[in-house]
């Protein structure tokens, strides 16, 4: 079995019935996680990162719902459907998809522990952060009162907070915004997940924590044996922490690759945007492009390619052809970008969209 990854999701989609329309916000996503990996899920504001961790934790409130796909986790069916739907035309739950309860017993915070940007998500703020921190360990682990709370202590000087044992009966407002980070990834490790999920955690955070904090990280991450899915709008963390990265834009993922191939070939116009919004220490900041316009809404998203209103590569037929996610490297590394169809998909005679030069031949672009 441990070839098979630990996670995988495979086209997944999640919508929100709303008045104004039905929001796809993830729409037919795929992706896996292997044992021992960080995996990035990166993407603007809007673009579906949270709806994804939220479905594989089986998180979506109304008016959202999981309309399809298929997510497996270590063995186990997260989300499963029948091939037809049910006479009511409302997908039907395969018999072996876990029930509510057994998510809540079974994966959520033990199997798969989650960390939000948002401590006070998942602190309660009326407990002492000791005795939550001991509760849940005692819960999970099944140790004794008195060995959870030295584990719990334990745990707590491992990921760093200052004198533990006297930090123990601290209420979560007596920890600072970064303190507050560590205990959240204390909870997290004490319950010795297959997985953590982890949605902006450091977003809130001032770049020096944030960058202790990924330290940290890291640290564990081999410590523990654990794997990550960690979501972020930041290429600068995905560059310090992840394996692989998934980009996300507008509910799709459109490129795939470990981190190196990434930063150094991408291979969709997107991600090559994101790039060129971020400093890097190899170009001046002169060479800055901001990302132009807005990514547009996920009700009536844009025909053929998603990106094609904002991308500097696009022609007409990116208007047009929807492309998939497929191979495009030998390295493995995955867009949907239909420049690498150039020929089954008439890219290459097809006319550019933008008018940023005067008007040439299909190559003026290179
Ligand atoms: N409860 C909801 N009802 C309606 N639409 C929703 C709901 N929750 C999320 N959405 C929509 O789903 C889309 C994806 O949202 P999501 O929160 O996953 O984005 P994100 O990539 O995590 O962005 P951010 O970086 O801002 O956290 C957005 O268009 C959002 O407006
Ligand atoms: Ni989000």
């Amino acid at each position: 079995m441990s070839d098979t990854p630990l996670l995988k999701v495979e086209n997944l989609k999640t919508q929100f019935f709303t008045e104004a329309g039905t929001v796809r916000a993830v729409d037919g996503v795929s992706f896996t996680v292997e044992r021992g990996e960080i995996v990035g899920l990166v993407g603007e504001s809007g673009a579906g990162k949270s709806v994804a961790v939220r479905s594989i934790l089986r998180l979506i409130d109304s008016p959202g719902h999981i309309v399809g796909g298929e997510i497996t986790f270590d063995g186990k069916t997260v989300v499963g459907f029948e091939d037809e739907p049910g006479t009511d035309g409302e997908p039907t739950r395969r018999e072996e998809m876990l029930t509510n309860t057994e998510m809540r017993s079974q994966i959520r915070g033990s199997e798969i522990a989650l960390i939000f940007q948002d401590p006070m998500e998942s602190l309660n703020p009326v407990f002492t952060v000791g005795g939550q921190l001991r509760e849940l360990i005692e819960l999970n682990r099944g140790l004794s009162k008195q060995a959870a709370r030295d584990r719990a202590i334990e745990i707590l000087r491992e990921v760093g907070i200052p004198q533990p044992a006297e930090r123990f009966d601290d209420y979560p407002h007596q920890f600072s915004g970064g303190m507050r980070q560590r205990v959240l990834i204390a909870m997290a490790l004490g319950c010795e997940p297959k997985l953590i999920v982890a949605d902006e955690p450091t977003t809130a955070l001032d770049v020096t924590v944030e960058g202790q904090i990924l330290d940290l990280v890291y640290d564990l991450q081999d410590k523990y044996d654990a794997s990550f899915l960690w979501v972020t709008h930041d290429m600068g963390i995905v560059a310090e922490i992840c394996d692989r990265v998934n980009v996300m834009y507008l509910g799709e993922v459109v490129e795939r690759a470990s981190v190196d191939d990434l930063f150094y070939n991408p291979q969709h116009p997107y991600t090559e945007a994101l790039l060129n919004s971020i400093p890097r220490p190899d170009q001046s900041t002169e060479d800055l492009q901001p990302l132009e316009g807005a990514m547009p809404e996920p009700i009536n998203p844009p025909s053929g390619c998603r990106f094609h209103d904002r991308c500097p590569e696009a022609r007409e037929v990116c208007q047009r052809t929807h492309p998939d996610l497929r191979t495009v490297t030998e390295a493995g590394q995955y867009a949907a970008c239909l420049k690498h169809d150039a020929f089954e998909a008439a890219y290459e005679t097809s006319r550019p969209l933008t008018d940023e030069s005067p008007a040439a031949g299909g190559d003026r672009r290179e």
